[in-house]
Order: C-alpha cells, then sequence, then structure tokens
C-alpha cells in the first residue's frame, strides 16, 4: 500500500508561492508544472501576468480544481501591475507577503497538502511593506503562533542547520545562547525522526570558533557552552558529534557519520550545501504545524526573464513537500 492510497480522502496539492515576480519564481513554476506532468499536484498561488509568455495555464477558484489539471493550474492573486524582470516593485512586497499567508491558511485548513514557497526578496518586501521578518523562516514561525522553527538545507548527500540565521555575524556569538543551540538541536533531531524517518539520528555539531577553539586557544565559546551542553544532551540519550571544526566537517567520509550538521550561523551550513549540490538542495522549515519547503536558491535577478532558470531545486522541494505532506496526513489519520 502507498501513503496515499492508504489515506483516507482525496489527497489536496501542494500551494506554491509566486514569490518576488521579478525573479525567476514564475519560470521554474512553469518549468516545474511540465517536467512534472500532472505526477505530483500542486497549484501556483499569484497573478497569471506573471507568468513567462506563452506559459499556458489553467484559472482555478479552489485548490481541489488543480487535481487533473493540464496546464499550470494558477489561484489568481491579483498584484495590480506587471513585473519587470530583475527590477523589485514596491507595489508588489504587500502581495508577496499576503500570498505566502494564503498558502499557509490553505495548507492549515486542509485545503492544500503543504506549503512550497518561491523565493522571496527580504529587503524588497522590508522597504516596501515594513515587513519585519529576516525571511519565510521567521514569518511562518509567527503565522503558527510563533512556533520554535529551525531552517534545514538538504540534499542527497548533506543536511545542514544553521543555529543562528539571517542576523549580522557580529551579533552571532551573543544570540547563540545555550537555551536557543539546545532547542535547535532538539528541533532537528525530533523532525529527523518525524519527517526523515531515522530512528536513531546522528547529529554533528560545529564549533563556533577556528579549530573549534583549539581548546580555549581560539575562543571560549565551546569550552563555556557548546560542549557542555552536548554533554546534557547526550545524558538525555542524543547521538552527537563534536563540537566539530567546521572546516574538515563536511568532506565525503566526515558526512557518512551523521544524518544532519547543526551549524553555529548561516554561511557555516549554506556554504557547504550550496558547494555540493546548489542545483537540487531543498530548503524545509522544520518544528511547524504544516510542512513547508523552498528551493535552496534565491531570486537569481541576474538571469530573470531571459529562461536559463533550472527548476531541479524547485522540483525536488515539491517532491520533499508533497512526501512529507502525505505522511503528516497519515500520522492524523
Ligand atoms: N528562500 C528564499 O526566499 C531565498 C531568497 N533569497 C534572496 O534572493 C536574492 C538574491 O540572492 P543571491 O545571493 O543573489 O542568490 P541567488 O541564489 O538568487 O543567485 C546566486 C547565483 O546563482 C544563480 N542561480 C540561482 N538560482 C538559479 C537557478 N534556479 N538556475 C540557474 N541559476 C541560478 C543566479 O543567477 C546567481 O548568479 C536576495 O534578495 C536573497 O535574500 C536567497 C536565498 C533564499
Ligand atoms: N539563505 C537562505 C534563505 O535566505 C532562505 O530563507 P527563508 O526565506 O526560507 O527563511
Amino acid at each position: 500500500m502507498t501513503a496515499e492510497s492508504s489515506v483516507s480522502g482525496i489527497v489536496p496539492p501542494v500551494a506554491l508561492t509566486m514569490g518576488e515576480p521579478a525573479g525567476i519564481g514564475p519560470e521554474i513554476a512553469a518549468k516545474a508544472f511540465a517536467a512534472l506532468q500532472g505526477t505530483l499536484p500542486f497549484f501556483l498561488i499569484g497573478d497569471p501576468r506573471h507568468l513567462p509568455e506563452g506559459v499556458a495555464f489553467t484559472r482555478i477558484d479552489t485548490p481541489a480544481d488543480a487535481l487533473g489539471a493540464k496546464s499550470l493550474p494558477v489561484l489568481p492573486y491579483d498584484f495590480q501591475t506587471p513585473r519587470v524582470p530583475g527590477v523589485a516593485q514596491a507595489e508588489h512586497a504587500q502581495p508577496v507577503i499576503d500570498v505566502i499567508a494564503q498558502a499557509v491558511d490553505l495548507t492549515q485548513n486542509g485545503r492544500a497538502l503543504a506549503v512550497c514557497t518561491n523565493p522571496i526578496n527580504k529587503k524588497a518586501l522590508k522597504d516596501g511593506a515594513e515587513f519585519p521578518f529576516p525571511g519565510h523562516t521567521e514569518y511562518l514561525s509567527h503565522l503558527a503562533g510563533d512556533a520554535h522553527v529551525v531552517m534545514m538545507l538538504a540534499c542527497d548527500a548533506l543536511r545542514v542547520v544553521p543555529a543562528t540565521i539571517h542576523i549580522a555575524l557580529s551579533d552571532v556569538p551573543t544570540s547563540l545562547t545555550r537555551e536557543k543551540l539546545a532547542q535547535v538541536i532538539r528541533t532537528t533531531h525530533a523532525a529527523l525522526i518525524r519527517d526523515f524517518g531515522l530512528d536513531a539520528p546522528r547529529l554533528a555539531i560545529a564549533g563556533l570558533n577556528p579549530h573549534a577553539g583549539e581548546g580555549g586557544a581560539m575562543g571560549m565559546d565551546e569550552i563555556d557552552m557548546i560542549t557542555p551542553l552536548l554533554d546534557d544532551l547526550r545524558a538525555e540519550g542524543l547521538d552527537l558529534l563534536g563540537p566539530l571544526p567546521a572546516d574538515t566537517m563536511f568532506h565525503a567520509s566526515a558526512r557518512a557519520g551523521y544524518d544532519a550538521a547543526v551549524c553555529m550561523y548561516h554561511d557555516q551550513a549554506l556554504i557547504p550545501i550550496k558547494t555540493i549540490d546548489f542545483a537540487g538542495g531543498v530548503n524545509v522549515t522544520l518544528g511547524l504545524p504544516f510542512v513547508r519547503t523552498s528551493p535552496d536558491h534565491g531570486t537569481a535577478y541576474d538571469i530573470a526573464g531571459t529562461g536559463k532558470a533550472d527548476a531541479t531545486s524547485l522540483i525536488n522541494a515539491l517532491r520533499m513537500a508533497h512526501q512529507m505532506g502525505l505522511a503528516r496526513r497519515q500520522e492524523s489519520t
């Protein structure tokens, strides 16, 4: 019995947001639909005028209408004005935010299976609509009642979690408290069991400083906070490696020793995965009451409107959203 057939009722489609219309979101949405050929039901929420010229689409009134659609199903959201590829427009900021909220609402009330988001330009939303969140992750946490969420990027070869996300490097040491790191490790561990189907996840925890502090010669954060925390979590039964020097924990044989790496800041986590598999990586938010995935890349303004965008990361994100959404439905029956 497949996951799909074991769940009663019709499985709703995944809700895909348009994201920043001036970026590559419209193009990769159309390419993903063409590649998936209806094998993975999803619908786009956005303004159909923002799709590349000539892309066939089906205007839908409700998510269920997407099932069986012969061309890209679009639940229309009026952005008022056309897009200019490569140029963020202030008047699009609020509609971009509203579309994300609509996708979440449809998922939380069971009309969509999961949320998959196309990339946004965080600064454009801040400038155009005073968006108070650094990205989707924090906004989704807010929409879910301030859920403790964690950002994970995943590809076949590696899963990484930045414990601090979109903050200045100079703010990392003060933001990285024992409580925060404990919450990130616990949320990651639980999600590897619930959403990735692992029985006994092994986590590798990076140090903050070069050489993980080298016994205090290059920083005290490992001795003062990270090591004691890891010892306490091991006593609870978690399988943890570290704190490890970040420069030597991502080569192939090191990666074989763990299921996910928890890193101390954004670039420590994202540089290795985007180097290993920029085209195929998926961003997934852990700790939400619903499933949310996204491609690992950004708006790619430099190629927007050229037809050169690669939809692989979005296709993988849609696949992960669908699989996790099905598993969550099964859990609830
Ligand atoms: N989930 C999200 O909403 C994310 C949003 N962003 C936002 O995207 C904007 C641009 O960020 P950048 O650092 O320039 O990263 P980017 O990922 O947009 O672009 C980096 C380079 O990779 C290329 N590229 C990216 N995706 C591609 C694809 N699918 N096919 C072919 N080439 C691709 C671009 O053309 C560019 O040369 C920023 O405003 C950032 O905040 C960045 C990452 C994730
Ligand atoms: N660098 C990753 C990124 O910007 C994704 O952020 P989010 O919008 O998914 O929170």
